[in-house]
This record gives C-alpha cells, structure tokens and sequence, in this order.
C-alpha cells in the first residue's frame, strides 16, 4: 500500500543523519532474547519496518519490548519466553527472524520456524545454518513448510561454511555461545556488522576470539547477562545518501557516516567522480565532474556489498560510457534493469552479469521496487530524471530505510511517500 513519488532534477545539498544498522540490530534483538535476567537497552535503532517486525516476533516469543521511536532506543526484557514459534504472519514479513533461533532453542529447547521471509533475491539457502545447528547436536527436521529444531542443550564442535554466510555466522555464534566447550567456524563472515554483533556478544559474557579474521573460536559459557549496546552506522544506508548526491551532481554532510566500513565502495565511487572528504566525524560527498563508468564485482566484505549494487546501477546510467556488473551473491537481483529500462537506461542483462550502456537520460515513469535495494535504487533514479516517478511496492524501501522521504527532502529532494489503495507492498 506504500508508494514512493519522486519529481526529478534538483541537486542535493545539505546535511542527512545516517541511521543505525538494520543488518546489526536485527542480529542484537536475537541476542538479547538469550539473556535469561535483566533489561537489554539497544540505541542509535533504526526506525524500520524491519525492526517493527523484529519487535512483534519478539513479543510473539514472549519477550516484553519497549520500542522508544522518538530516542531511537529499544528495550527488552527476556526473561520469560513462552513459545518457540515464529509464526507465519510476522516471521515471512522479514529476514532477520532467523537471527531467533539461537535464543529459543537455549533458552526452550526448540524452534518452530513457519517461514522466513526477506528480499526476494533469488535463492536464499539456509542450510548452513542446519547443518550447523546439527554440528552442534541438534535435531532438525525439514518439513514441507514448517521446520522444526530441537535441541536438549548444544555441544561445541567445529563448523565450516562453504562460503561466509552474513546471519548463518551470526547465528552460529550465537548457537555456540551458551553450548558446552569449544566452537571453531571456520570461513566465518567479515562484514561489520557481524563483529558489531560479537562486541554486543563479548560485553553479555560471550568468550569469543577471532571476529574479523574468519576462523572465530567460541567458548561456550553458562550464561549471558542483559546489557546496553549502541548499534553501528548503517553503511548502506550512508552509501545511499553518497549516491543520491552523486547522481544529482550534488554536495552532502553525512552525520554518523563511517567512510571506513563503506571500504571498496568509496573506491568505485572516487573512480566515478565523487569525492569524499572527512571533517571530525562527518563524511563530506560531492560529485562536480562527469560521471566515469566503471566494473563491479560483489564480493562477501570486504568486497563490494552487493545491497549496494543495485543503487550503482542506477547511477552508472549516468555515467559516459558502459559499465559491467558481475552479482556474484545472489541470482536474482537484476529484476532493476528492467524498471530502469522503462526509465530509459539501456542495461543488458546476461545471467549474472549485466553491462549498463552510459550515459542514458533517464525520464519518469511508474515503477515497482522488487527488493529494498531495488526500491531505493529506483528513488535514485526518480532524483536524476525528468518528470515525475512512482515506485510501487514502497514497504520494501521502509523495511531498511528511516524516514526516507524526509531525509531527501531535508536534502531539497522532492520526495513524498504515500499510501495508495491501488498499489500493493
Ligand atoms: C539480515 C541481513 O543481515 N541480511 C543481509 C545478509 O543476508 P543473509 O545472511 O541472508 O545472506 P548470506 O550471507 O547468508 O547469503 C549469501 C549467499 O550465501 C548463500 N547461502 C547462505 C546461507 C546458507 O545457509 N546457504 C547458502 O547457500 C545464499 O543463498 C546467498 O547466495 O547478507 C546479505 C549478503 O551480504 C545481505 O544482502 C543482506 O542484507
Ligand atoms: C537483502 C537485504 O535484506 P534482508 O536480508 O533482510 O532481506 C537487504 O538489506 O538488502
């Protein structure tokens, strides 16, 4: 019912506030429901609708949850969990449920998984994350639509991960922090967020060595205790604002901008003609010279985040020249091409590469947003282009980003949300 409308052509300036990581304080909910006594307090929470969502599946387990909006502050209260099920109507609506099976299956001995949901990017397997919890001495067992783990208290072991899954680690960690003895895992995630989650994690009690090189090793203690954490800067959410000034030949201050987790991106961005600049603690980004084409390829950090694929392909419709793009993370998130094609762009797609023919005008148009990246991507291109842009299915975009509208519009962005009985999402 959410629908995005963007009136293209003005050039951002001024100052945006980048919020809290969603991708961290998803993982941090999950942690807190391991602490058996006490109030967990999280700051600097992202106003999302994924942490609406984390809030009622929380509350649906049996946890008390205080959500401040206003002081961007939640507090939980775990220490009566009732139910180990995740129902459907809530757990489907996002990704970050799976980061609540480590608590339930401490803390009640089972988890009844009714559906996960999450961006619509293709496969999105979870099967290190069973084959994990079975490691561990789990039972799990795979039904047609419910998934059912039983667990009558966790053993270390030693895991590998065929490739470094972001929540397959966190979840792992979380598994093996209150089993007995040793974990290893082995080709563990390096994204920030993650060691965000293992410093949440260590401040509760957690024994864990090794985050940020990808063998960690976890030592199983007795219990956790509730603490107050203050959640990372969202580094997607802060690539979004660099690219929305980009695209419009713009000028931004980025308040609570990490220059540093942005890593590879910054460098394919200064390659296209932005220049950052920090001043204390605030990211300075402008770009005043033609955009240049250029070649990405996502990675696993320190690679290039593939959630900020989809904007880059946005702006490298503006650039002189073609660019390539190789998603080497998931295989289904070119549905954009074809959105921004109906804007004008001319990008082919070939499986899981896609070549963005540059510079191409890009004009109004009606659009849908497939994924939260996509549907920011699309907000992107309604900024550079002619005329006016609707982007239908505009939950998506409010699963990830707080305030989206009012923070483009602070910028001098013409961009309203509204909610339409003719759209769906
Ligand atoms: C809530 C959250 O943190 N979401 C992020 C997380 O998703 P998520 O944790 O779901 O992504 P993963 O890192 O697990 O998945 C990456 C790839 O590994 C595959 N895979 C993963 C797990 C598994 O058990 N088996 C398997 O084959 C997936 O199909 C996918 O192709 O990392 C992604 C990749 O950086 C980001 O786009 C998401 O924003
Ligand atoms: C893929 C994403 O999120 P999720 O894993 O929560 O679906 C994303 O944030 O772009």
């Amino acid at each position: 019912m959410v629908r995005y409308r963007v009136r293209g052509g003005n050039v951002l300036r001024g100052t945006a506030f980048i919020q809290g990581a969603k991708n961290a304080v998803l993982p941090m909910i999950g942690a807190a429901l391991l602490a058996s006594e006490g109030r967990t307090v999280l700051r600097n929470v992202p106003v999302i609708e994924d942490v609406r969502r984390a809030v009622e599946l929380a509350e649906a387990v049996g946890a008390k949850v205080e959500f401040h909006e206003t002081e961007r502050t939640l507090v939980i209260d775990a220490s009566r969990l009732t139910s180990p099920v995740l129902p459907a109507d809530i757990a489907r609506r996002f990704r970050g449920s799976v980061l609540f099976v480590p608590a339930l299956l401490h803390r009640l001995g089972e988890a009844v998984i009714e559906g996960i949901g999450g961006c619509n990017l293709g496969s999105r397997n979870l099967d290190f994350h069973y084959l994990g919890y079975k490691r561990l001495g789990a039972i799990v067992d795979e039904g047609e639509s419910v998934i059912h783990i039983k667990a009558a208290g966790l053993v270390g072991h030693s895991l590998y991960l065929d490739t470094p899954s972001h929540t397959g680690t966190e979840n792992l960690i979380m598994a093996a922090a209150l089993a007995k003895g040793t974990t290893i895992i082995e080709n563990a995630a390096l994204e920030p967020e993650v060691l965000d989650v293992i410093g949440m994690l260590t401040r509760m009690g957690a024994k864990i060595s090794g985050g940020g090189t990808g063998f960690i090793t976890v030592e199983g203690v007795d219990e956790l205790t509730a603490v107050e954490h203050t959640v990372m800067p969202d580094r997607l959410d802060a690539g979004v604002f660099a690219m929305a000034a980009a695209i419009t030949g713009g000028e931004v201050n980025l308040v609570g901008a990490s220059l540093e987790h942005l890593g590879v991106v910054r460098w394919k961005l200064e390659q296209m003609g932005v220049e950052f600049e920090t001043d204390g603690a605030v990211l300075h980004v402008r770009r005043d010279r033609n955009l240049r084409p250029i070649n990405v390829i996502t990675d696993t950090y320190p690679g290039f985040a593939t959630d900020l694929q989809s904007p880059l392909m946005t702006v490298a419709c503006l650039a002189d020249g073609s660019s390539y793009i190789h998603e080497r993370i998931f295989d289904g998130r070119f549905a954009l091409a074809g959105e921004l094609n109906k804007m004008g762009a001319r990008i082919e797609v070939d499986g899981s590469r896609a070549v963005v023919h540059g510079p191409t005008p890009l004009h109004g148009a009606e659009v849908t947003a497939h994924d939260l990246r996509s549907g920011i991507a699309l907000v992107l291109a309604g900024l550079a282009a002619d005329g006016e842009t609707t982007i239908d299915s505009g939950y998506l975009i409010d699963r990830g980003h707080a305030a989206l509208a009012q923070r483009m519009q602070a910028l001098g962005a013409d961009v309203e949300r509204e909610i339409s009985p003719l759209s769906e999402g």
